[in-house]
């Protein structure tokens, strides 16, 4: 019988909302059962924190370079994660000696796959020693290291909860609407295609930060009382991304927030959730077939202007469009749930990238170990 783990995943993702935690048993592969979940918050000078460290890991030119204010910002993070780790063990009275594992994300200050550059903060040996739990972090770089863009790594989870759905119309799309947002396609025999499909709500957030003073567009309300400005639009529907082959992945930075003179409050906020919902199709039109089910995951999906735009593309494109919750899933915990998911895969050695997700020369597994006293390397890769 495969080995059966018990792994906790955090996700503390490009919004810099927080960071998210879920627990799953899986043994890795197609056995998938989902356990509770709990988001942790960031309170708005730690985000803030975040906005600076995205500023000063721009003039880092090697992955393991720490300028000083970034090592400071690394090890408040991960104890940050350590309290979120002890505040879900604790709520959901779990053992933290049932738990086997813990993959952890750490935060992206910085991403630039066309000079295979790839920067998470989060010390995974820290991590490992305060919650008495091994941990398997920094999942991206080997990928990379074998020629692919360390992005996206949700897809061969997508996958494996693609096979739980009932009477899908195949092929089934998930997407995710996170900061940026990213699909995944799974063909009816298991086949996936991955790549980050354009601006999720990072450009919404930022707009209606300068303009309203206010995190995110609760619900799209602002949204819903404005209107699409279509030059505004095509601005960011126009952009190289989407008609460039090779580029799969995103960093947040890529697409920047219209000028304040662009547009008014609400037109600006519409023409963004738009833009979100049109990427999403105008990127999935590079797919070999267009999908016949979408699963919309990732906080986008609260968003009902969002949601409105893309029912009317699904719509156009004959395809049905569900929630993650109506196909069964939980659309917030999804990414620290695949988190979970891939550390048990590093332990056991399996591909978390293929040539389909990340243009990775091969599959290929990835992750450092790091047990409660010494870090090494996953076993078997
Ligand atoms: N009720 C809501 N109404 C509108 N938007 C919302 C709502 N709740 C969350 N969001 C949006 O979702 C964002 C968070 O989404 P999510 O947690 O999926 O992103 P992430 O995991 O940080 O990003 P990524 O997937 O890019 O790493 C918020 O910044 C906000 O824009
Ligand atoms: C470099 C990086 O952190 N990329 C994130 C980001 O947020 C969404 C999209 O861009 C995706 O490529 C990825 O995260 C998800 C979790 C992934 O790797 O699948």
């Amino acid at each position: 019988m495969a080995e059966i783990f018990t792994a906790i995943g955090l996700m503390s993702g490009t919004s810099m909302d927080g960071i998210d935690v879920a627990m799953l048993e899986t043994d890795g592969e197609g056995m998938v059962v989902r356990r509770q979940n709990l988001s942790v918050p960031y309170d708005p000078a730690f985000r803030d924190r975040l906005k600076q460290g995205l500023e000063d890991a721009k003039a880092v030119r090697d992955r393991s370079e720490r300028p000083a204010s970034l090592a400071g910002l690394e090890h408040d993070l991960t104890l940050r994660h350590s309290d979120a780790v002890k505040a879900f063990l604790e709520k959901n009275n779990v053992l933290r000696e049932k738990v086997d594992v813990v993959g952890f994300h750490g935060q992206t200050v910085l991403h630039r796959p066309d000079a295979a550059l790839t920067v998470q903060i989060g010390d995974g040996a820290l991590l490992a020693r305060e919650i008495g739990i091994p941990v398997v972090y920094d999942m991206r770089a080997n990928d990379m290291a074998h020629g692919g863009q360390g992005a996206p790594l949700v897809p061969v989870y997508h996958a494996a909860l693609a096979r739980n759905l009932d009477n899908p119309l195949w092929p089934v799309c998930f997407v995710n609407i996170g900061g940026i947002s990213n699909l995944t396609w799974v063909g009816a025999d298991g086949a996936i295609v991955a790549f980050d499909s354009g601006p999720g709500n990072t450009l919404i957030d930022q707009w209606v930060e300068a303009h309203a003073g206010i995190p995110f567009d609760q619900g799209g309300r602002i949204a819903s009382e404005g209107r699409v400005l279509p030059a505004l639009a095509d601005r960011y529907l126009s952009s190289p991304f989407f008609t460039d082959q090779k580029r799969r992945s995103l960093d947040r930075n890529d697409f920047l927030p219209p000028e304040g003179g662009d547009a008014e409050l609400s037109d600006g906020a519409r023409t963004l959730a738009y833009v979100t919902a049109a990427a999403i199709f105008k990127s999935a039109g590079h797919l070999e077939a267009m999908p016949k089910t979408f699963v919309i995951c990732g906080g986008g999906r609260h968003n009902d202007t969002v949601m409105k735009d893309l029912k009317a593309l699904a719509g156009r494109n004959d395809a049905a469009l569900l929630t993650a919750e109506q196909a069964g899933f939980d659309g917030d915990a999804m990414e620290a749930e695949a988190w979970a998911y891939l550390a048990v895969r590093s332990l056991k050695g399996l591909p978390l990238t293929f040539p389909g997700t990340t243009g990775v020369k091969e599959p290929v597994s990835g992750g450092v170990f790091a047990d409660v006293g010494a870090i090494r390397t996953c076993p078997r890769h």
